[in-house]
Order: structure tokens, then C-alpha cells, then sequence
């Protein structure tokens, strides 16, 4: 069971949506530090169990643990406030803010600023040194004026990284982070989140075979609700429940696609 030697624990997580039961009693145990990629066959329960983990949902039972306090159905705020953050697939920025008001919204709204003014006003500077300092570490420093809107699609979705780690979460999960980009922007994309990510604890969910196995330390194998690997790449690349389950077809499509 739980020992709070974990980051991030999932014992027997199961979800149903009326009768049918999606996450299927999923078991997960992340180090502090460590880099875990999350993978599996399109309908396997990937974004649910973010869903799960991050809030968006309750767990019909089981355990999910953050730094040895149980999480499964607080609400995200609460989540967040325990030190997890959660990136979305679907670009969360202020279109009409600058790069800097953007960050510096989200180093506010972690602080809890979102309603009281006046300790906003108070702590201004503090949130403005941290929103320099997180501009400086997504490379964006040139673009600091720049409307979010007016950003590349790369350039809005390493903002989207700094708004998400703006209040110091320890346990990152980002949702297909490199999703729609080339594959030059996908490396140097790669590289961005592994230098913002030393010293946390990553999960991603991520389709490009090639950027899972680039970041990882660890990857988890979903299928059909199921956690049926969780293992270092080369072991995971040798398994052959996998490559029978899933990855065999997956590494085929990343050849075909030039991965
Ligand atoms: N809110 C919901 N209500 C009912 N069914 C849901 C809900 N959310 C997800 N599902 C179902 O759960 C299953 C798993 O979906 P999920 O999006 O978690 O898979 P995934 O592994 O992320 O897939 P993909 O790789 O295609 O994004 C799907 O069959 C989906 O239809």
C-alpha cells in the first residue's frame, strides 16, 4: 500500500461512466524526480486517468496519493494547492495578454490572488520577479510585449508550460505537449520541457513514440483501463505483452510517420 515514499501513487483505480468501467484497476507508484510517460491505444483511458488524477473526476474506488496525502476527488484547485499541476491540450492562455501578463497571471492566480486585490497589489513584485524568471526559463524573453495571440503555435504552447509550472508544483502532468508541431519545433520542444522539469515529477500523455521515449525515465502502458507496463523504455520496447497489446503497431505507424 501507500508509504509516502511515492510522488504520486494510483492503487487500484478504477472509473466507470454509468455501466461501463473505463480505468479498470490502474496501479501506478512515480518517484519524486521521476520523468513517466504515459502511453497506450486511442480509448485506453489516458486522459481519463489525468482526469482522475488532476480532479476533473472522482475515482469510483481506489487510492490516489500525492506526497503521501490522498487526493482522489478533491477538486483541482485543491489538488493544485497540494503541489500538482496540470497542462491541457487545449491552449488555456489570455489571447489579448502579453507573454509577461500571462505568466504573470498564472504565478497570481497559484498564489490564490484571483479575488483579493489589495494583497495582489502588496505582492506585485514578487509575482513580477517570478514571472521574469519563468519567461527566462520557456526562452520567450524576446517576446515578453508579445500578445499571447500572436505567438507560434510552439512558442504558445512552452507559455502554456511556464503558466503551468508558475506556482512551483512539484508533480507536473502535461497533456500532449508537443502535439501539432514539426519536428524540429518537437525536438527543441523535448529539450524545453526536460530542462523546466529538472528536479520534478513529470507525467505525459503523448502519441509521438519518438518524444516518449527521448523523455522518459519510465513509461506506463495503458490498455483498455489497464496498467499492463510500467518499466524503464528499453524494457518496456522488449515486452512483449506490449508489442503484442499496443506497441508493436505504434512503433510501425512512428517508422511509417519517420520517427
Ligand atoms: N465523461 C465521459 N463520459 C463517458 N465516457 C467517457 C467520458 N470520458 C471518456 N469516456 C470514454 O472513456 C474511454 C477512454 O477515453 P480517453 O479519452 O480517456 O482515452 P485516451 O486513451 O485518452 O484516448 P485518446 O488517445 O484517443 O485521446 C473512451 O471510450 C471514451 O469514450
Amino acid at each position: 500500500m501507500t508509504d509516502g515514499r511515492y510522488a504520486l501513487e494510483l492503487v487500484d483505480v478504477r472509473k466507470s461512466f454509468g455501466n461501463t468501467e473505463i480505468i479498470r484497476g490502474a496501479s501506478l507508484a512515480v518517484a519524486p524526480g521521476e520523468r513517466v510517460g504515459i502511453i497506450g491505444p486511442n480509448g485506453a483511458g489516458k486522459s481519463t486517468l489525468f482526469n482522475l488524477i488532476s480532479g476533473r473526476f472522482a475515482p469510483t474506488s481506489g487510492a490516489i496519493v500525492l506526497n503521501g496525502k490522498p487526493i482522489g476527488g478533491l477538486p483541482p484547485y485543491q489538488i493544485n494547492r497540494l503541489g500538482l499541476s496540470r497542462s491541457f491540450q487545449i491552449s488555456n492562455l489570455f489571447g489579448r495578454l502579453s507573454v509577461f501578463e500571462n505568466l504573470r497571471c498564472g504565478v497570481l492566480w497559484s498564489l490564490g490572488y484571483r479575488y483579493a486585490f489589495w494583497k495582489f497589489l502588496a505582492d506585485l513584485r514578487d509575482a513580477n520577479e517570478r514571472a521574469e524568471q519563468l519567461m527566462h526559463m520557456i526562452k520567450l524573453d524576446r517576446k515578453r510585449e508579445t500578445l499571447a495571440m500572436n505567438l507560434t503555435y510552439a512558442e504558445q504552447r512552452a507559455l502554456e508550460i511556464g503558466i503551468t509550472i508558475a506556482g512551483g508544483a512539484d508533480v507536473v502532468l502535461l497533456d500532449e505537449p508537443t502535439a501539432g508541431m514539426s519536428k524540429s519545433e518537437t525536438t527543441r520542444f523535448v529539450e524545453l520541457i526536460r530542462e523546466v522539469t529538472v528536479g520534478k515529477t513529470l507525467l505525459t500523455v503523448e502519441h509521438d513514440m519518438g518524444v516518449v521515449f527521448g523523455l522518459a525515465d519510465k513509461i506506463a502502458v495503458l490498455v483498455y483501463g489497464e496498467v499492463i507496463a510500467f518499466d524503464v523504455p528499453s524494457a518496456v520496447r522488449g515486452n512483449a505483452k506490449v508489442r503484442e497489446a499496443y506497441l508493436g503497431s505504434a512503433l510501425a505507424d512512428a517508422q511509417v510517420a519517420g520517427h
